[in-house]
């Protein structure tokens, strides 16, 4: 496995605001990732490790630049794993529209040609890049993950199908039924194939709906009632519904006002930040 190679450095709340690069053998192509390092760092302790999944247009990023998480996250000595949406390079296959394609690979592994030989998004994030991040950071053994819109999807089925590896899950007005919505089904044709029981492993409200009895990690969600997205889309409610009828422990919470985008997130990433770390300290 190539090690992380850093590319930028730059003094921020104590800590630094890092970008590293190297090559992925899962998605078969060089990539680039950001990293906020926090003061405590310099302790011999392991510290806790908070992955952020972006949404659909995003790259490493959108989140470290517009989300305000770092001073937060250097007051508590949290590390941010911030990784790009898709995979990058030439070689890799593109579609014109932003919901499919680069900034669009919906943490999903690809079984469908174009799409198959770099996409495996879902791998990336599951293994290849926490095996990295362990490499690299004297961290805690477990992480936490959260992520907004398409990354919220990919923080809540990779956080219920990995309860071994993610002490919490959190998301902003995320994708949870994307069988069911324009952007997932899009996607997930295109990714997987018309057969709809391929897409029932990344279909966050299957997975409760199937297993959120039996499997349970700590949950938050936030959702702005101002978003263009809630109903065209079907962000948080089919969520919280299963949640309800199966009495899973999701706390979700709504915001009149607030719409879609980053200036929602950082409103609300330090409450986020917060329930993270109690968890995250409790192994
Ligand atoms: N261009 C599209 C919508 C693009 C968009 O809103 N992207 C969001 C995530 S949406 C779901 O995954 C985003 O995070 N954008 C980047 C940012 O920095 O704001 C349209 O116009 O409909």
């Amino acid at each position: 496995m190539a090690s992380l190679e850093l590319i930028a450095s730059t003094n921020c709340f104590g800590g630094q605001q890092q970008r590293y690069q190297h090559h992925s053998e899962v998605l078969n192509c060089d990539m680039k990732l950001s990293v906020f390092v926090p003061p405590q760092v310099q302790l011999s302790h392991r510290l806790p490790v908070l992955f952020w999944l972006s949404g659909l247009t995003c790259n490493d990023e959108n989140f470290i630049t517009k989300a305000g998480a770092q001073r937060v996250a250097a007051e508590l000595g949290m590390i941010l794993v911030a990784p790009d949406t898709s995979p990058r390079g030439d070689e890799v296959a593109d579609d014109e529209g932003y919901d499919l394609g680069k900034g669009a690979g919906f943490y999903v592994n690809a079984t469908q040609a174009p799409w198959d030989s770099h996409y495996k998004m879902y791998d990336y994030i599951v293994e290849e890049l926490p095996a990295l991040i362990r490499d690299t950071f004297h961290c805690k053994a477990k992480f936490s993950i959260a992520g907004h819109s398409m990354g919220g999807h990919g923080a809540l089925v990779i956080g219920l199908s990995n309860v071994q590896q993610y002490m919490s899950v959190s998301a902003f007005a995320p994708i949870v039924n994307p069988m069911a919505c324009d952007w997932g089904k899009k996607a997930l044709t295109a990714y997987l194939g018309e057969d709809k029981t391929s897409w029932q492993q990344y279909d966050a409200c299957h997975l409760l709906q199937q297993q959120g009895q039996f499997l349970q990690v700590p949950m938050l969600i936030d959702q702005g009632l101002a978003d263009d997205f809630l109903d065209s889309q079907k962000l948080t409610r089919p969520f919280e519904q299963i949640a309800k009828q199966i009495n899973y422990p999701a706390e979700i919470n709504y915001h009149s006002g607030y719409d879609h985008s980053y200036y929602f997130i950082a409103s609300f990433i330090e409450n986020h930040l917060r329930f993270h770390y109690r968890h995250l300290m409790s192994q």
